[in-house]
């Protein structure tokens, strides 16, 4: 067992997959900006939603808009679909675990509106149903995944948006999705702020 030379490998894997994200993913992010931007100041909300740590990612993305980001600004439209556990309990148990984020959209989705859906795998079930929901409410997707975007790529469509990591593993793709929703922020304040001092 050699830990430190696992840890010089993770640290040289992460820069490599940042640096293969920089060259695949900066273009569709600027469009995921601009999406985002014009929902919230066109009186529109973001929904987030995702599994294990991408419902971990889901609200702190969400939570940084309806909180702030790094300066001060009013306070964005966004709700984390992943958080109301009587939701989630009733939901899963009366219909099902695969509606428990599509039921929401449902219910709260309006034309303009946008959904970050978000799986590494691309393949969970009910973030497959919650881009479907989101379809039926007219509104468009920006998706986060990676392992070459599974069964997500069927089900976007041409006015969406597709993040997905050029890598096969799990916490490497969870590791670029922060870094990409963090962008998300700063690039909406950005728009909304101007440039930094
Ligand atoms: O955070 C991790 C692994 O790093 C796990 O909790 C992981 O998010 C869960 O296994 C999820 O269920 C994976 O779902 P998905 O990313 O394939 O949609
Ligand atoms: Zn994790």
């Amino acid at each position: 067992m050699n830990l430190a030379s696992t840890i010089a490998a993770h640290f040289n894997d992460h820069v490599l997959a940042t640096q293969d994200s920089a060259e695949t993913l900066s273009s569709p992010l600027v469009r995921a900006i601009e999406l985002c931007f014009g929902c919230v100041t066109n009186s529109g909300k973001i929904l987030a939603c995702g599994n294990g740590g991408s419902a971990a990612d889901a609200q702190h993305f969400i939570a940084e808009l309806v909180g702030r980001f790094e300066r001060e600004r009013l306070p964005l439209a966004g709700i984390a679909l992943n958080t109301d556990t009587s939701i989630l309990t009733a939901v899963g148990n009366d219909y099902g675990y695969a509606q428990i984020f599509s039921r929401q959209i449902s219910a709260l989705g309006q034309p303009g509106d946008v959904l970050v859906a978000i799986s590494t795998s691309g393949n969970s079930e009910n973030v497959k149903q919650a881009i479907q929901a989101a379809h039926e409410r007219e509104m468009r997707v920006i998706a986060l995944s990676g392992k070459g975007g599974g069964a997500m790529n069927a089900l976007l469509s041409a006015d969406d948006i597709h993040l997905c990591v050029p890598h096969d593993r799990t916490m490497r793709i969870q590791e670029i999705h922060i870094l990409l929703l963090h962008m998300l922020c700063d690039g909406i304040d950005t728009l909304l702020l101007g440039d930094p001092a």
